[in-house]
């Protein structure tokens, strides 16, 4: 199979609008073809004719026409009748100009598993649809009443051993039932009638309700969507690879956002499948992120002055002017902090509709070209001041909120410093907090996007996902997602809520779209960066009394070590393991951004979730319109 062969395909299903709405959007986003989903077709006002002309209009082919429910192993009359429906639909997809049909396994109460009668039934169809020049594609589905699971549709269709009856198969129903994927292996590939795929979250719950619900994109779920892919293109298999992604928040997201991430998800899985059987592959491996040289904040005038004074109650020290820029270094231990006040460029466009914020990060890899090929590659724009890339001093990716990713190799960090920044003589009474490096950033985006910046992270950097959390804010839930490199040294955290007044919304309303709400940073004693934040005079997050006598209760925790978390403001969480993890959070800077200070003992790998409500209660207390204790 060549890589110009791989095909992208999306069932309408998937799509927000109308079904003119859906084809238009699949066409833009740059699908080959699209699954016509019955209950759009019966919904629109289209004739099957006239959707033909618009997908040939488009561009698009129409590949598969589906469902055909409830087909296999009925008694009498409504045999008879399932074959009339399924004389009509192959009429319809003469019009519609389709010659592929998906029949899913029957959850019909009056049909029979008897094995025979169901082999009976898809061979004698199979004769049917041989005169028309249609292939019929079973599916098992994971609810299916005798049929649910790929290997029996497969021991069925390998019966049936018709040239006009294959299976098809679709990642969901079978990963959702953990069937092994090696099982593919029995199949030949010119048996594979066709290809869905959809990845979920990984949920305890019942298979109909989770895949009608909550499917989501390869790359956004828990699901090993591309071991599935690998297994199936080792087949030789080379037709499309299509997306049926059935999900409520797609349902209302626009379409065009959703056909763009698809596509993006498409090359994603197909490229990791590739590289799991080494077959060649269409763009460069995923660099991992090395680590977060720096953070780009912006801001003018006395904002500019401000957030110096504050970056210094917190322990760092100005080490740097730009030779020829308004931009100053601000650094502890390995931690770059920028605060630029040019009035023109990126900077100051962002300012402009985001206030002083967080406007860039700035992470080392070991290949930055590699990277940039593999972004445009998943249709990850770069950013160009001219429109010329290439021509960027440092390139640059457009990430969450429209804020930039600079890319830097990571042979070139220390020339890059020395080349464009002057030493500052450093203030000899500068105080530290003992901060070794960056933790991890923390992004809110508005909830239609959290999917997507998910899938952009694992896509372009290979990031992996932990386990999702949901967040209780006193003004609603907030969903939030780790992801992180495979060695820990880049982490992010993506959050968003779709109630109003969480303190996620409240910043979205801020500026214009997401961005990095908190920066944590890592400390090998918490104490001793207590202390020295004291001594700066930092304004910290004070965290209530009660939430200490709860910590005391739940672990077995040294008496003068509490007292010291009480006196310090200090939150602390543990895993299974015993391992310790020590959290302590500064005031936000005009109610926006705020810094994090971490300890991770033996290993810790979370994010400290069970005090993130606790911490957003005590931030709660500090917003704007929050009721004076007093008054209450
Ligand atoms: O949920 C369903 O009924 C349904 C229909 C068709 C499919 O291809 C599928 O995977 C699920
Ligand atoms: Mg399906």
């Amino acid at each position: 199979m060549t890589i110009s062969q791989s095909l992208n395909a999306i069932a309408t299903v998937s799509l927000r609008g109308t079904l003119e709405e859906k084809l238009k959007a699949a066409a833009a986003a740059g699908f080959a073809g699209v699954e016509i989903f019955e209950n759009d077709l019966i919904g629109s006002a289209l004739s099957p004719r006239d959707v033909r002309a618009m997908l040939d209009d488009l561009g698009l082919a129409c590949m598969l026409y589906q469902p055909f429910r409830d087909f296999e192993g009925l008694p009498g009359d409504l045999r008879r009748r399932a074959f009339d429906r399924a004389r009509a639909k192959f009429d319809l997809m003469e019009e519609l100009g389709t010659d592929r049909i998906l029949f899913c396994s029957s959850c019909h109460p009056a049909a029979l598993g008897e094995r025979a009668r169901i082999v009976d039934d898809f061979r004698e169809l199979g004769g049917i649809a041989q005169e028309r020049g249609i292939i019929v594609g079973y599916e098992a589905l994971a609810w299916g009443r005798h049929v649910n699971d790929h290997r029996d549709a497969w021991a069925i269709v390998e019966a049936v051993d018709h040239p006009n009856i294959g299976i098809i198969l679709d990642s969901y129903h079978s990963l959702s039932r953990q069937i092994p994927s090696e099982s593919i292996r029995a199949i030949p590939g010119d048996k594979i009638a066709f290809v869905q795929l959809a990845d979920a979250p990984l949920l305890d719950m019942d298979l109909l309700y989770w895949s009608r619900h909550f499917r989501n994109l390869p790359g956004q779920g828990g699901l090993d969507v591309a071991g599935f892919v690998a297994e199936i293109l080792r087949t030789g298999y080379d037709g499309p690879l299509s997306l049926e992604i059935f999900n409520d928040r797609f349902r209302s997201n626009a379409a065009r956002l959703v056909a763009e991430d698809g596509h993006r998800s498409l090359d994603y899985v197909r490229d990791a499948a590739q590289r799991l059987i080494d077959q060649p592959t269409a763009m460069p491996a995923p660099q991992p992120v090395l680590g977060c040289e720096f953070v780009e904040f912006t801001a003018d005038g006395s904002d500019a002055a401000r957030l110096g004074s504050s970056f210094a109650s917190l322990g760092f020290t100005l080490v740097g002017e730009h030779r020829h820029k308004k931009v100053t270094r601000w650094r502890q231990g390995g931690v770059n902090l920028i605060v630029n006040a040019e009035p023109k460029g990126f900077a100051s466009a962002y300012r402009a509709t985001q206030g002083t914020s967080i406007c860039a990060i700035g992470v080392r890899v070991k290949d930055k070209a590699a990277v940039l090929a593999r972004a445009a590659a998943l249709g990850i724009k770069a950013y160009s001041p001219e429109g010329r890339p290439g021509r960027m001093a440092m390139p640059a990716l457009r990430g969450v909120g429209g804020s930039l990713i600079y890319l830097i190799d990571d042979h070139e960090v220390e020339g890059l410093w020395a080349r464009e920044f002057d030493a500052v003589e450093m203030d000899a009474d500068a105080i530290g907090a003992d901060v070794r490096s960056i933790d991890h950033l923390a992004a809110v985006v508005h909830n239609d996007e959290f999917l997507s910046w998910q899938l952009y992270w694992r896509s372009l950097f290979g990031l992996e996902a932990r386990a999702a959390q949901d967040v209780i804010d006193p003004s609603g839930l907030v969903h939030s997602q780790a992801l992180q490199s495979a060695d820990g040294a880049f982490r992010v955290t993506i959050n968003a809520s779709d109630a109003r007044e969480t303190l996620s919304s409240r910043f979205l309303d801020h500026g214009f779209g997401g961005g990095y709400q908190h920066v944590a940073l890592t400390t090998d004693d918490i104490f001793a960066t207590a202390k020295g934040l004291q001594d700066n005079g930092a304004a910290m997050l004070e965290i209530p009394a009660n939430y200490h006598a709860d910590l005391a209760a739940r672990f077995d925790l040294d008496e003068v070590l509490a007292a010291r978390m009480a006196d310090d403001g200090v939150l602390y969480d543990e895993d299974g393991e015993g391992a310790g993890f020590w959290q302590m959070y500064s005031r936000a800077f005009d109610k926006l951004f705020f810094f994090e200070f971490v300890q991770r003992a033996k290993g810790y790998g979370g994010y400290g979730a069970p005090n993130a409500g606790v911490r957003l209660a005590a931030q709660n207390r500090f917003r704007p319109d929050a009721i004076p204790a007093a008054t209450l």
